[in-house]
């Protein structure tokens, strides 16, 4: 059995592109996460400290993404999924990193990656 997690639509304002006018703004991006995980404890106890707390991943990943200066949304996603994975201990995360506006007639444009533990 697997639980999910999930936190649809972290809007969060960043350098990011391979163009040159791009170094020079900000742009925003969009976050979905999946966060595998197994709530059973947190639904017994009732209690934050027994789950994976939303809030706090959020937090972490505003001030990363921020502060980021990546080129590609392949490398920012990857890192994202990093996090998640090291710093929350979740076995296994789907990460869709959206770039609303880069394509021109294109509604967004963006990258899906999961990845696991180990
Ligand atoms: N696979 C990718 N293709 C492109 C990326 C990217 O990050 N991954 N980025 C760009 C530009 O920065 C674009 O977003 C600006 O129009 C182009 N292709």
């Amino acid at each position: 059995m697997t639980d999910i997690i999930y936190l649809n639509d972290l809007k969060i304002d960043t350098v990011i592109g391979v163009f040159e006018w791009e170094r020079r703004i900000k742009q925003t991006i969009s976050i979905d996460l999946e966060m595998a995980t197994d709530i059973r404890k947190a639904a017994q106890s009732d209690h934050i400290d027994d789950t994976l707390n939303y809030k706090a991943v959020a937090k972490r990943l505003i001030s990363f993404v921020e502060e980021s200066r990546f080129q590609l949304v392949e490398t920012l996603a990857e890192q994202v999924a990093a996090i998640i994975i090291e710093e929350f201990d979740v076995p296994r995360v789907k990460v869709r990193i959206n770039k609303k506006g880069a394509v021109r007639y294109a509604g967004d444009v963006g990258i899906i990656i999961e990845r696991s533990k180990g």
